[in-house]
């Protein structure tokens, strides 16, 4: 597979690296300052960024005829803007505010879990995250993604940072050394707190994710999620 990458940071790199290993080859790379190669030569094009470059990265692969495979997370009020341009180019779009296996098995815990705490009213759910200082956007997109899982389930109406309105779903979100990613969801009692919680080790389960889902949109048109990629289902 012939990639294009846009954004060229930890997260290219990292793809860079993973694509050579399985035999793909890198035939574009851009970065904020520069870029290198032909973006026509490309089969598909993977883009992690930063919020304020990811909406013209999306275009500028969609315009290109290519499929892409999104990453960059902070952007997302823009998103169905993008699901609008490709399904008017005809063209074909997957972003997961997380591409790692783990996190994706994850999310089904996290909605299996909040499913069946619904009914429990005694415990009060919370999500925290941990990533590295470098970090852009707070909280993270995948603490978003969970919070919004939990909230097809729970009564509460809404997310919010540091709330600590009983209304309000809280989200922690802490900025630490060299942490590639640490989620936690807790549901706490006066008795006891069942928590759960999915760290990265590294940030190889993003890049492998994100390739694995270039592989799979490569020869495929429309709009997609993580989900399709793996063949996970919704909590029920
Ligand atoms: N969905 C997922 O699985 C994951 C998502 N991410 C997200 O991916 C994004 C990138 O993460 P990292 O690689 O760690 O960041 P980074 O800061 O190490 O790299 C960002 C890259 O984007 C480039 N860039 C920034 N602004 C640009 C612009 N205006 N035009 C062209 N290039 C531009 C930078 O030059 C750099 O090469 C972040 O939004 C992060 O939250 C990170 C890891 C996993
Ligand atoms: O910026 C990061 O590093 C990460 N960003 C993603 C997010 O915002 O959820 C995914 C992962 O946690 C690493």
């Amino acid at each position: 597979m012939k990639i294009a990458l846009l954004g060229y940071g930890k997260m290219g790199k990292t793809i860079e690296r993973l694509a050579l290993e399985s035999g793909h080859s890198i035939v574009f790379k851009s970065w904020v300052e520069s870029s290198e190669g032909n973006i026509e030569d490309a089969e598909v094009a993977i883009e992690f960024s930063s919020p304020e470059a990811a909406v013209s990265n999306i275009k500028k692969a969609l315009e290109a005829d290519l499929p892409i495979v999104s990453g960059t997370t902070g952007w997302l009020e823009s998103y169905d803007e993008m699901v609008k341009l490709c399904e008017k180019r005809n063209g074909s779009f997957i972003y997961a505010s997380n591409f790692s296996v783990g996190v994706n098995l994850f999310f089904s815990i996290n909605e299996y879990a909040a499913k069946l705490m619904a009914q429990w009213k005694e415990y009060d759910v919370s999500v925290e995250e941990t990533h590295h200082l470098e970090k852009k956007d707070a909280p993270s997109g995948t603490a978003i993604t969970i919070a919004e899982n939990i909230l097809k389930y729970n009564s509460k109406k809404e997310w919010n940072l540091d709330s600590t309105s009983d209304e309000v779903l809280s989200i922690t979100a802490k900025r630490e050394e060299d942490v590639k990613g640490t989620h936690i969801v807790s549901y706490e009692s006066n008795i006891d707190t069942i928590s759960l919680k999915h760290e990265a080790h590294s940030r190889e389960g993003f890049a492998k994710g994100a390739i694995l889902a270039a592989e799979w949109l490569k020869d495929k048109k429309g709009v997609f999620s993580m989900k399709d990629v793996l063949g996970l289902t919704n909590a029920d």
